[in-house]
Parts: C-alpha cells; sequence; structure tokens
C-alpha cells in the first residue's frame, strides 16, 4: 500500500489515502472552491455537506481532476496528482460516483464491466471483482441483464456506486448520492457507503444536510459555505444549532 507524509508530524502515515491541501477550484476566471483542505483516511467515512450552490460538486470535481485546479495541491496515496488527468487518477486509486450517474441504455452487467476496465486489475481477476460486487449488492445480480435505465432511482444509485468500486479504488468520492431518493432508500445507500469503508475504503460523501444517519457514519465533516470551509467538526460534537444556522438559506442586505 502507498504511503502518505503527515503534514503535522512529517512521518509517514499508511491510512491516509487522499490529502487536499488549500485547493482553490473554478470556472475560468470564477473561483468557486478557495483554499480547501481535507484528508481522507482509509476505513472511514469523511462528511462533506453545505448548501445549494456552496461549491461541494466543485470541490469533488476538482479533486477528480475534471477541474483543473488553480492553486494547492491534490495527493492521492502520497503521489502528487494534482496536474493528472481524471482517468489517470482513477486507474491510481480514485473513485467518483456523481449522482446516478450509469450508462443507461447499457445492461446492469455491462455498466459492470465497464468499471472494472477502468481498474489497473488483470484481466483474469476482473470476473471474480464483479463476482464479489454481485455478493454485495443482491439487486443487481437479479437485474444483470436489463438495461441500468429500467432499474429504479435507488437502484441506479447502487449500481453507480457498484460500477464505481468495479475499479477498486482506495479513496471514493460519492456526489450527493441521496438526491432524488426515497428516505429508506437513502439510509440503504448511506449504509452501503459505510460497509465499504469499514473493509477499508476512504469515502468523501457529499451531501446538502447532515441527518442522523450520516452522523452515525461519518467520522468528520466537514461544512463548506460559499467556496470555502466554514466549520469542521466531529459530528458527535457538532452544535445542532449552529449547523442548522449554517444550512440556511443565504440572505442578503436586500432580503
Ligand atoms: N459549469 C459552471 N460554470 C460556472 N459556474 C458554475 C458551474 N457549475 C457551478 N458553478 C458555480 O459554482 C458555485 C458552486 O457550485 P457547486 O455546484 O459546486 O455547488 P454545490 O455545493 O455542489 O451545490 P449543489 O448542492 O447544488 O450541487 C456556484 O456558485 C455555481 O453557480
Amino acid at each position: 500500500m502507498s504511503t502518505a507524509r503527515n503534514e503535522g508530524t512529517g512521518t509517514m502515515d499508511t491510512a491516509t489515502a487522499l490529502t487536499v491541501t488549500s485547493l482553490k477550484v473554478g470556472y475560468g476566471d470564477l473561483i468557486a472552491v478557495w483554499d480547501i483542505s481535507l484528508t481522507a483516511t482509509a476505513g472511514r467515512v469523511l462528511a462533506v455537506v453545505g448548501r445549494n450552490g456552496a461549491g461541494k460538486s466543485t470541490l469533488l470535481a476538482g479533486v477528480a481532476g475534471l477541474l483543473p485546479a488553480a492553486g494547492g495541491s491534490v495527493l492521492l496515496g502520497g503521489t502528487d496528482v494534482t496536474t493528472w488527468p481524471a482517468h489517470r487518477r482513477v486507474r491510481h486509486g480514485l473513485g467518483l460516483v456523481r449522482g446516478k450517474q450509469v450508462f443507461r441504455g447499457l445492461s446492469v452487467q455491462e455498466n459492470l464491466v465497464l468499471g472494472v476496465q477502468g481498474s489497473r486489475l488483470p484481466r483474469g481477476e476482473r470476473p471474480a471483482v464483479i463476482a464479489g460486487i454481485l455478493d454485495r449488492f443482491p439487486v443487481l445480480a437479479d437485474r444483470l441483464r436489463e438495461p441500468a435505465g429500467s432499474l429504479s432511482g435507488g437502484q441506479q444509485q447502487i449500481l453507480a456506486i457498484a460500477q464505481a468500486i468495479a475499479a477498486r479504488p482506495s479513496v471514493l468520492l460519492v456526489d450527493e448520492p441521496s438526491s432524488g431518493l426515497a428516505p429508506i432508500m437513502v439510509d440503504e445507500v448511506h449504509a452501503a457507503l459505510a460497509a465499504l469503508a469499514a473493509e477499508g475504503l476512504a469515502v468523501v460523501l457529499v451531501e446538502e444536510q447532515m441527518d442522523d444517519v450520516l452522523s452515525g457514519i461519518a467520522e468528520q465533516v466537514l461544512v463548506v459555505e460559499e467556496g470555502r470551509l466554514a466549520l469542521t467538526a466531529d459530528p458527535g460534537s457538532l452544535d445542532a444549532a449552529a449547523l442548522e444556522e449554517l444550512m440556511q438559506p443565504t440572505t442578503t442586505a436586500d432580503d
């Protein structure tokens, strides 16, 4: 396993999977994420929350290499990938799940095969990886030959996660998986992500709001506000009133 240097102590920390330092990301001249730093650790869920437009998706896109860094750095397993294109980061162990993004016209099986092709796994090991995923998510095994577009929203979200983990990432970035899902499915998706973390994956989970389940699975929560880190906390120690305040819609002087 690759290692990362612990900034504070200078020691090597084998569990640090992703280190983002003072990352700045935007769209041309418009900077939407300012100097955000975070660390994702193997076996843990890091929650990133913030209201609509706060910059969460932009942050993930910058970490994944879908948008260029205007400043700062991204280290993956100790390797500086800041200037790498997204596909190279995937091969180096970075997975990204953006909403229910699946190939709707392809079957469930074809989606999983595409996922595993994104990895550096030898061909011979790929069927076993897919078999393991189907054991984990029986709902996908039941619908293997059906088009992904025929699955329910919750099933498509599970498939999107399954496709990403088929590439055997060490870090998984997940952008608002609860969007558009019934509460019971949200809990199921969060539980699936917690189980993956428990097996050693470093999970960065973006949601608009904290809920009880998210508080229960996340070891740390970052609150993003207008493109900047407003708060970093242990969910258990969070002051509910302060968090609620941060989650209120933005008001302006004219309101
Ligand atoms: N393609 C784009 N071009 C220009 N500006 C953009 C683009 N996408 C997002 N933005 C702007 O960047 C800022 C951050 O948006 P972003 O989508 O990252 O927020 P978010 O926290 O993920 O919100 P949401 O919960 O709605 O996804 C917003 O001001 C948004 O208007």
